[in-house]
């Protein structure tokens, strides 16, 4: 601003110390004697006129409270000394770069070779640690912070222990994927033949606890021995449930820690199978090669649900099983309103309590493979306890708020069925957890009716897809008479449960 010209006004006479000339010190030094002879003239100390008012410059900000309007411009760089006051970069100790090229400095008049034509790039000036070029050499300058592929790479190929620095193998070159050494392909076939397991041994499967399977040994001397075992590999993802009739190989000791394997299943006789609901497509083995389903239902404390043990009916129906109906807890209710309800099917029952004796329930199951299915807390365990007084089933309690059992049994356990007075085993028990509720979707009709042959003779007039259910048009069973109605009612009422409903 000082030394801007604004045409139209008079030039001002130019300072002195503005354009350097010699001899400037000597006018000024006259003009100083004529400003102390008058002092109008005299100019304000320098200091004064900086610091501003007395008041800051007493609390130290003086050299912060830089007056504004400046009377003299900087000092352009060129025509700073090169000696005396020097700049910051010609001090002592390290040189930063923008040092280079002073006339003074050695390093600066080094010819930069080879790169005479590269400019800085248009993104502006970068680190020169970012910049492509000559490397700064190890141990000196600035560390290395960036860690960059090829080093770890060969951090990792240095010997383990520290050997030499850089004393990576020759053979594995990380650079050179044809080095690296590869497990040849194997060109012998796989061989079609499979080992026939003449000398398998054959057991049943009692209990099946993650993957492990408890079976009983069934034959030669060394029958009903407990042996550990689990599924062998070209059983692939059959799986294997309690009543399986399996062969096993390998160690068959039954020692502790001992493990056979399992190699093959035989086929099953029946399946009880039940779906999580009834949209539910996946159905879940439950026992295999059972004979008989034993629905066990109290009378009271919970309260019996008819229409589980409809359901429970229509698997054993289905699955090919006789059912059998094992009322249990007499002590608190009275059984005939329940025995009224499945008389007209024909379904064999039998009534019990704790403590009572179990001479007609053995007498039901003796020779036979039987599983008990009911809700929790009915009295499965206790039942099973007084049947085989080795088994030592965990029993539970019934919630005295809800009426609901506490499902203490958590996986199927088959147990062979003591003789009548303590004799030889006479039969199979399976005893189950409880259960909630019996999804049908794997049930169909024609299954169903098949399990009534004296309906099913009515069912031959039936038109073409006919359920036999309730309101069915033109259906057979709508001819039967007397006794038989009660028994058509009942068929329909199973059918229905197929029907899911809230509750099953
Ligand atoms: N009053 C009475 N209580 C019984 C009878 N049978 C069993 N209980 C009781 O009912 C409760 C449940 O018996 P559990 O044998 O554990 O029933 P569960 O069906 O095995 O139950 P989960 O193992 O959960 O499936 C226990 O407190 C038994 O003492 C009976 O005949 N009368």
């Amino acid at each position: 601003m000082a030394g801007r010209h604004h045409p139209g006004r008079r030039r001002p006479p130019r300072d002195p110390d503005r354009d350097g000339r010699p001899g400037g010190a000597g006018r000024r030094r006259a003009d100083g004697d004529r400003d102390r002879r008058d002092p109008r003239r005299r100019p304000r100390p320098a200091r004064r006129r900086r610091a501003g008012t007395g008041d800051r410059r007493a609390r130290g900000t003086g050299r912060l409270a830089l007056a504004a309007a400046r009377d003299r411009p900087h000092p352009r760089p060129r025509d700073r000394p090169a000696r005396g006051a020097r700049h910051r970069a010609d001090r002592t100790g390290r040189r930063p770069h923008r040092a280079r090229g002073r006339a003074h400095d050695p390093a600066g008049r080094a010819p930069r070779r080879g790169l005479p034509h590269l400019r800085r790039p248009p993104d502006g000036a970068r680190r020169r640690g970012d910049r492509l070029g000559r490397r700064r050499r190890a141990g000196r300058g600035h560390r290395h912070h960036l860690e960059d592929l090829p080093r770890v790479r060969a951090r990792l190929g240095r010997p383990a222990g520290g050997g030499a620095r850089n004393a990576v193998s020759p053979r594995y070159d990380e650079n050179d994927p044809e080095s690296y050494e590869r497990p040849r392909r194997r060109t012998r076939p796989r061989t079609k033949d499979r080992p026939s397991y003449d000398d398998a041994v054959p057991a049943r499967v009692v209990t099946v606890d993650r993957g492990r399977l408890t079976c009983l040994l069934e034959d030669g001397p060394d029958k009903s021995r407990v042996v550990m075992a689990m599924k062998s590999r070209p059983l692939g993802r059959k799986g294997v449930v309690v009543g399986d009739r399996v062969r096993l190989v390998g160690d068959v000791s039954g020692d502790d820690g001992s493990l056979a394997r399992i190699v093959l299943v035989d086929e099953r006789a029946t399946t009880l199978r039940r779906t999580a609901d009834d949209t539910d497509p996946v159905e879940r083995i439950l026992v295999a090669n059972a004979d008989q389903l034993v629905i066990v239902a109290a009378l009271a404390d919970p309260e019996p649900r008819p229409r589980l043990i409809d359901r429970a009916l229509v698997a054993a129906y289905a699955s090919g099983m006789d059912p059998l109906l094992c009322l249990t807890k007499s002590d608190l209710a009275d059984p005939e309103t329940l025995v009224s309800i499945y008389r007209p099917l024909g379904v064999p029952y039998v009534v019990t309590q704790r403590g009572a004796e179990v001479s007609g329930v053995r007498s039901r199951l003796a020779g036979r493979t039987s599983v008990l299915v009911g809700h929790s807390g009915v009295g499965k365990s206790t039942l099973v306890n007084a049947l085989v007084p080795d088994a030592m089933r965990s029993v539970g309690v019934v919630n005295a708020v809800t009426g609901r059992g506490r499902h203490t049994s958590t996986n199927a356990l088959m147990l062979p069925l003591p003789g009548e007075g303590g004799g030889p085993p006479d039969g199979w028990i399976i005893d189950t957890p409880g259960i909630r509720s019996f999804g049908l979707a794997h049930v169909q009709p024609d299954q169903l009716i098949e399990a009534f042959p004296d309906l099913h003779e009515l069912t031959e007039v039936c038109p073409r897809g006919c359920t036999h259910g309730f309101g069915e048009p033109e259906c057979g069973l709508d001819e039967a008479e007397g006794d038989q109605r009660d028994r058509v009612e009942s068929f329909r009422r199973l059918l229905a449960t197929r029907d899911t409903r809230e509750g099953d």
